[in-house]
């Protein structure tokens, strides 16, 4: 039987940091990796250093869940691959969308006919913002629910926030999931994972589904159980891109970034994008986390197609128009396009 680990956390929590942590560890080196993102512009494969064979894309069609078939399609489509000896694993890790609820997911790894048979829950890793996750979780359900669903907790930016605040936030976790161990980032990278796919791991009982109104769209599975809004309506978690053809001026769009989620941060979950920048040859990769806008890094090659920067939003209760008309005049570029 081979362990899945899922990797689970708010959006902009640092699943994909602390992924790229984990796969460094000498007990990760035979894990294949699934990634679960939603939209178009799927960045985090990009934004990953080890790719290979075994890391798989999975593109969510709806912003809310992780898409349960998808999920299953992909762990019996490794499954027979390395039946055919095309490629070989010993663990799975599966990154979820930061919107997702992880109950579906531990469900399909129980439930379902042939995967029961393959894999079992190898455990729950859930990170935490130590910066924002006081409002996430008042907020949004899925956060919490994210946070009950765990087996370990890893309380990340914790060197950006203020330390009575995070033994503040330490106390709030423990009370939402009292079994759940917490570490921080600055823990070795060793003892996150030690111990993890040793045995089947039983889903927390604050993790198990609660009776919640499900409305979603058709490219959802409507089976499984959700937390949160509808999100066609006006007010609803949308996420769209913008494209922007020409290379930018890094002064005048981290001035713009940094007022946008000034103003807006509450509306914003997340923002990340990769920037053609005047003046440099390699990509920039940015990431914001509401109020929270990150340093930016280089990376180290631009991703296959057209160079152009691109930048990903999740929004709630925003319109894109606003985004990109402010955009547009802030920094008097004219080829800006979005994408749904
Ligand atoms: N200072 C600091 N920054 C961190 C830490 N962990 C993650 N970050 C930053 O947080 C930003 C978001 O991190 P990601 O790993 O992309 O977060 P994610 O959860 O994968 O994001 P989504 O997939 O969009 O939900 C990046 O700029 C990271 O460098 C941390 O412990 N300290």
């Amino acid at each position: 039987m081979t362990p899945v680990i899922l990797l689970t956390g708010f959006l902009g929590s640092g699943k994909t940091t602390l992924l790229q942590r984990l796969l460094t560890d000498p007990s990760m080196q035979g894990a294949a990796v699934l990634i679960n993102e939603f939209g178009e512009v799927g960045l985090d494969h990009h934004l990953l250093d080890r790719i290979d064979d075994n890391v798989v894309l999975l593109k969510s069609g709806c912003i809310c869940c992780t898409v349960r078939g998808e999920v299953a399609d992909a762990l019996s489509n490794l499954d027979s691959m390395r039946t055919r000896g095309e490629i070989d694993f010993d663990r799975v890790v599966i990154e979820t969308t930061g919107l997702a609820d992880p109950y579906p997911v531990l469900q399909t790894l129980t439930a379902h006919p042939v995967l029961r048979s393959h894999f079992v829950n190898g455990g729950v890793l859930t990170t935490v913002d130590a910066v924002n996750a006081g409002f996430q979780v008042e907020h949004r359900a899925e956060a919490a629910r994210q946070i009950a669903a765990a087996d370990r907790i890893v309380l990340t930016k914790t060197d950006l926030a203020d330390q009575a605040d995070v033994a503040q936030l330490k106390r709030r976790l423990s009370k939402i999931n009292p079994g759940a161990k917490i570490f921080t980032t600055h823990d070795p990278v060793g003892s996150l994972v030690a111990g993890f796919g040793a045995g089947d791991h039983v889903v927390p009982p604050a993790a198990a589904p609660q009776q919640h109104d499900h409305v979603c769209d058709a490219h959802c599975e409507h089976d499984h159980h959700h937390v949160h809004h509808h999100h066609d309506d006006q007010l609803g978690v949308i996420s769209f891109s913008l494209i922007i053809d020409t290379e930018i001026d890094w002064t005048m769009f981290g001035t713009w970034l940094t007022l946008l989620l000034n103003r807006y941060g509450d509306r914003i979950f997340r923002v990340k994008g990769i920037l053609a920048l005047k003046g440099e040859d390699r990509p920039i990769a940015i990431h914001g986390v509401q109020h929270l806008v990150h340093a930016p890094t280089h990376m180290e090659n631009w991703p296959e197609g057209p160079r152009q920067s691109r930048l990903v939003f999740i929004l709630e209760g925003l319109s894109p128009d606003l985004i990109k008309r402010s955009f547009a005049a802030f920094t008097g570029l004219e080829k800006v396009r979005t994408a749904a």
